[in-house]
């Protein structure tokens, strides 16, 4: 595949390397997913009829697969490594880098999820950590030393995904709307406040008495908030989506040197609803694959802060009719980000076992 972006050649303290789970023999029930080979972008032809694709994508799952991106193998193994060194830090140095109370109120999740009084709020349990970096970050938070040396590295990864990947994806919406491409450009400028960030994220197995307790359940049901979540994709299953024609939990299957890719609450919003927020969760994987450690890399992409989350001007929506705001009240994308985070529309999707009380958690306390 081609590969566009690879690390970068300065010497490095080596980061040890994270041997994966090998992919399950288990015989799953897998969702089909429409794939975007984005190779298919630099012809105009190619182009229109990948545009297609994704909407028929988002229309049918709300879920895809994206290979030939564009980020080497190598680049991505690096993340995976980097991924699990900052995940595995003693909990004595990740501390001076757990989110505030205060920034956790504006929604500028950054650094570790607290292990403290705030992480303990949901019921988060010790197996599922986060580290968050943030892509606007004028304050320009300071990083575990680990990471330090690799910070390039980093930006070069979110900005190939924000100025590539993100870019086509949007300039194929372009095409879907029948609008300029800088219309829906716009709503993710680069450089305006935004709250975009790329996620380190571990899944420590878990004992079978913890298992009992979170019945199976890693990260309960739940729509993303942004516009799009791009998700290396990865050896263990365990990422499950609901699928709506017969609402039952499907397994995400792994796809090796591809992007899982799944639309968000803002783009819903944004397209009337014919761009679907599809509820997903996390459970324990299967017998082959439940003893090893499971580390996700994950940008979550959402519009600029100011933009108003009502249908784009479209003239396919309007012929859709669904040109008009799905909610009563449109909010902002940071205003829409601060009243879920106090309970607007908190949705619990988690219905397909029995809850119990004190058992359900919300290990990011609704921040998606
Ligand atoms: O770990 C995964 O596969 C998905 C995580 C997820 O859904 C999220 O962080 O919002
Ligand atoms: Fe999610």
């Amino acid at each position: 595949m081609p590969s566009a972006v690879c690390p970068s050649a300065v010497a490095k303290p080596t980061i040890p390397k994270f041997i994966p789970a090998a992919p399950t023999k288990e015989k799953l029930d897998y969702v089909e997913l429409v794939n975007l080979d984005l190779s298919k972008f630099e012809n105009p032809e190619t182009r229109k009829s990948l545009a297609k694709e994704l909407l028929d994508g988002v229309i049918k799952h709300g879920f895809l697969t994206i290979s030939n991106h564009g980020i080497s193998d190598e680049l991505c193994e690096s993340q995976v490594n980097l991924a699990h060194a900052v995940m595995t830090l003693p909990a004595e140095e990740k501390a001076p880098y757990e989110a505030t109370p205060e920034e956790d109120a504006l929604g500028r999740y950054v650094g570790f999820k607290p292990a403290g009084k705030l992480g303990a709020k949901g019921g988060f349990h010790k197996t599922l950590d986060h580290y968050n970096i943030l892509t606007y970050d004028p304050e320009n938070h300071q990083h575990p030393e680990v990471l330090r040396p690799y910070v390039d590295e980093v930006n070069e990864v979110i900005g190939f995904i924000r100025h590539n990947i993100l870019r086509k994806l949007l300039a194929l919406m372009a095409i879907i709307l029948e609008v300029p491409e800088e219309t829906i450009a716009s709503t993710h400028a680069f450089g305006k406040e935004s709250t975009e960030y790329l996620r380190y994220m571990i899944y420590n197995p878990r004992t079978d008495e913890d298992n009992d307790k979170y019945r199976d359940l890693y990260l309960a049901g739940h729509t993303d908030w942004g516009t799009f979540t791009f998700l290396f994709s990865q050896p263990i299953s365990a990422l499950q989506i609901l699928e709506s024609s017969t609402n039952t939990w499907k397994w995400v299957q792994y796809l090796p040197q591809s992007l899982v890719v799944n639309v968000g609450e803002a783009l819903e919003l944004l397209t009337g609803g014919l761009f679907r927020a599809t509820i997903h969760r996390v459970v324990k994987p299967p017998a082959d694959q439940e003893r090893h450690k499971r580390i996700g890399v994950i940008y979550f992409a959402r519009p600029v802060d100011e933009v108003e989350l009502k249908p784009i001007d479209s003239p396919y929506l309007k012929r859709l009719g669904i040109d008009k705001p799905l909610d009563e009240k449109v909010f902002n994308m940071a205003d829409y980000l601060e009243a879920r985070k106090h309970g607007y529309k908190r949705l619990d999707f988690d219905h397909d076992r029995p809850r119990t009380d004190g058992y359900h958690m919300d290990p990011f306390h609704g921040n998606y």
